[in-house]
């Protein structure tokens, strides 16, 4: 059996065409454009290349684009002031802040301190709250980018035993709730779970989220299994790989998300529609 591929590059342009349409007609109606403000704090390397895709993508889908780069010795208020400042800001519909911040600034003070009708990032407490209540407003972006791969691929999720690996505030948590509410059956496995490979084993879903080039092995996973590889470990070679060993993994999954060119181009477009839709709640 060879798995058919979810193609996360291919919906993305889609989603890309749909948001720039929308975009344009707001111009049109003499709307001002959405627009996105990035945070990034001292030299993390997924956060750089992070940063000048979403630059590229606002200017090639029509968003107001700034950038405030700060060094690593940065402090906690300069940050809190800018935040609040952006806050104010007419022009600004999304604040996005690039995780993870230096150790001295503690991320939970700087998250909370971000209007939740600005939290593009989905990760406010009140917009996590309300995910979990299914009231949701913005959504956490990798969680969302997954829901939406296996919604355009009417892939149907209702009853499905879904296994979440890693749990994560970014990703794991929110994927669960989403899940959860997609009428999945939901597991979810850390550091602590005692049979790991037992779960795994059983998961007609399997979402890996840890940051660990190429830790499940294809002889884990049930045979037609959905597999969504969130991972995105770069190697010393240069090469760009996922959480599942990929090449064993597409002989027994049913679906399986490629690294590169998977979960990655959904979550960098669902920040752009976080984005636009923020600026619609506000003007
Ligand atoms: N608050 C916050 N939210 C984030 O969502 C966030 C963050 N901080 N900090 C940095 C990481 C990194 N990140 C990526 C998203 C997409 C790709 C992506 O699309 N990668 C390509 C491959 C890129 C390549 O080949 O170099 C792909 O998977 O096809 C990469 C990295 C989001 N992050």
């Amino acid at each position: 059996m060879q798995a058919k591929i979810i193609d996360g590059e291919k919906i993305s342009k889609i989603i890309k065409k749909e948001i720039y349409n929308k975009v344009k007609s707001r111009i049109s109606l003499g709307k001002r454009a959405p627009g996105l403000a990035s945070i990034l704090v001292g030299d993390d390397p997924a956060s750089k290349i992070y940063v000048q895709e979403k630059y590229r993508l606002c200017r090639s889908i029509g968003f107001f684009f700034k950038l405030y780069d700060f060094p690593n010795d940065t402090n906690e208020i300069t940050l809190l002031k800018l935040i609040d400042h952006l806050n104010k800001d007419e022009k600004i519909d999304g604040i996005f802040i690039s995780l993870p911040l230096p150790k001295k600034i503690n991320p939970i003070r700087i998250s909370e301190k971000i209007r939740p009708d600005k939290d593009i990032d989905g990760l406010h407490p009140y917009n996590i709250g309300l995910l979990c209540q299914r009231t949701p407003k913005l959504k956490p972006c990798t969680s969302q980018g997954v829901i939406t791969l296996l919604k355009r691929y009417r892939i149907k999720l209702i009853g499905l035993n879904s296994v979440v690996v890693g749990a994560s505030n970014h990703v794991g948590r929110p994927m669960i709730l989403e899940l959860l509410s997609k009428g999945c059956t939901t597991t979810i496995v850390h550091r602590f779970t005692t049979d790991l490979v037992y779960h795994i084993k059983h998961a007609d879903l399997l979402v890996v989220a840890i940051g660990k080039p190429n830790f499940v092995p294809g002889s884990w996973i049930k045979p037609g299994a959905i597999v969504i590889d969130v991972g995105i470990n770069y190697m010393k070679e240069g090469e760009v790989v996922g959480d599942v060993c990929y090449k064993e993994a597409i002989k027994i999954a049913g679906w399986i998300t490629p690294v590169p060119g998977g979960v990655g181009p959904m979550t960098t477009m669902m920040l752009m529609k976080n984005t636009l839709h923020a600026c619609e709640v506000h003007y």
